[in-house]
């Protein structure tokens, strides 16, 4: 698939893109939804379909809600309702990517794992794999379907099960640190990690549980910033951006 002239020419064919749901929010606290950032991303999921990738799109909600948010003393809202709030904003961001996508006229499926038929598909591997193969981004919302793991896990589930070449984890951070750069203004970045150095070292970039089932589906995990300039198409022509992780 490589094409000399085109710096961007893919280096994968098949990739399943977990994008962080502050990626389409406002401001600095990257929250609610906004129309320009939501097309700013839809314009390179574009251009990337457009050069032939089959992209498969695991969507956040952080912009919206994260279960985690009510946890912490909360006496009212049960952890498991909070986090399928958190699914729920994960559909929202879902139907902003998809009739953004289909603005620019990209053909699209929105599959949910919660199932919700009026408004988007059942997630169903089969389907979502022919939709792959006939060019159509999918956009996988609703998470995994189950409470107490994050998107990153349905990343890695979808990933494995859909056989992609790269699970990209596009996020705020741009790359995995020896300890969180947020919190540490000494954190040093690695370029290249293993998948035993991750889980050893408990570096929470991810959960832990989805870096255990990359680990064992041998899916290489490739962590970047979403801000950085066109960093989609970068990270799915093989350029050196943010971390890899493999085996
Ligand atoms: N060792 C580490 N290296 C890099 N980042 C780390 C590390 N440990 C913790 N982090 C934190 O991991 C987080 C990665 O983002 P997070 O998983 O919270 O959001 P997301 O899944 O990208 O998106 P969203 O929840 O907005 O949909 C960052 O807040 C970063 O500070
Ligand atoms: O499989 C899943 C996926 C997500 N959740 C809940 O949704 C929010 C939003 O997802 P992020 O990955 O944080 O963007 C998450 O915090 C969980 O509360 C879930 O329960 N199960």
């Amino acid at each position: 698939m490589t094409d000399t002239a085109d710096p961007l020419a893919p280096h994968f064919k098949r990739v399943l893109l977990k994008l962080s749901g502050e990626s389409l929010g406002y401001g600095d606290n990257k929250l609610g939804i906004s129309l320009d950032k939501t097309k700013a991303i839809a314009e390179q999921l574009a251009r990337v379909a457009g050069r032939g990738v089959q992209l498969a799109v695991v969507i956040g909600g952080g912009n919206l809600l994260r279960g985690a948010q009510f946890t912490a003393g909360a006496e009212t809202i049960k952890p498991a309702t909070a986090d399928y709030m958190g699914m729920l904003a994960t559909v929202m961001n879902g139907l902003a990517l998809q009739d953004t996508l289909e603005a620019m006229g990209v053909e699209t499926r929105l599959q949910s794992a919660v199932r919700m038929e009026t408004v988007a598909e059942p997630y169903i591997r089969r389907r979502a794999l022919r939709h792959l193969e006939k060019g159509r981004i999918v956009i996988l919302a609703g998470g995994t379907g189950n409470p107490f793991v994050t998107t990153d896990t349905a990343a890695a589930l979808r990933g494995t099960e859909l056989l992609a070449d790269v699970l990209l984890k596009a996020t705020k951070v741009d790359g995995v640190y020896n300890v969180d750069p947020k919190k540490n203004d000494y954190a040093e970045k690695f370029d290249r990690l293993t998948f035993d150095q991750v889980i050893q070292k408990q570096l929470g970039v991810m959960d832990i549980g989805a870096f255990e089932m990359c680990r064992l589906a041998k899916l290489p995990i490739l962590v970047f910033d979403y801000k950085q300039d066109a960093a989609i198409e970068k990270a799915i022509a093989g350029q050196p951006i943010g971390t890899i992780v493999t085996g």
